[in-house]
């Protein structure tokens, strides 16, 4: 395929949701029920930015959408890629923010089948999307950084 016949990149927002922003030990994990080669594998909460829609406004939606919850949002948590989004194969990439529940509890409304709060020694024990792997890492060293003090 030459240059010129590949999509644009969309951009995907994603919620590292965290028990606590200023003390993160916990981070909220979901099980992907579609597409069937997604099915099952364990992302952040988010979707892609619709038209006109700002990242940010794009998180809020998705994350009251999916878990019926409103977030505070925390610090952005830089990608390697330039604009600081994180690679999500050829055709996506994600913008990723820290977030803590201010109002309601996370439950699997939409898209998921299953939520799990991990602890830092866990946060390798559920199946992660490939693409979710280094985000996982970077937030292993955020929550690393509280769980021993
Ligand atoms: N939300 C999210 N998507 C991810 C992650 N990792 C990863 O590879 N992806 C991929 C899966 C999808 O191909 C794409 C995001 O699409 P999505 O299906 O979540 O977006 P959406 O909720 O807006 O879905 P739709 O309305 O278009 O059906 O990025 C992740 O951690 N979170």
């Amino acid at each position: 395929m030459s240059t010129a016949d590949r999509q644009p990149v969309r951009l995907v927002v994603g919620a590292a949701i965290v028990d606590d922003l200023v003390r993160p030990t916990r981070l909220l994990s979901a099980r992907r029920t579609e597409p069937a080669t997604l099915a099952g594998g364990w992302e952040l909460p988010g979707g892609k930015v619709d038209d006109g829609e700002s990242p940010l406004s794009a998180l809020h939606r998705e994350v009251l959408e999916e878990l019926g919850v409103h977030v505070q949002l925390g610090a952005h948590v830089p990608g390697p890629l330039p604009g600081s989004t994180w690679p999500l194969g050829d055709r996506y990439e994600m913008l990723v923010w820290l977030a803590e529940v201010v109002e309601g509890t996370p439950a699997p409304i939409e898209d998921h089948d299953e939520l799990r709060w991990l602890e830092v020694d866990d946060l390798r024990a559920v199946a992660w999307l490939p693409a979710d792997l280094p985000i996982v890492e970077q937030l292993e060293a955020v929550l690393g950084r509280t769980s021993s003090t």
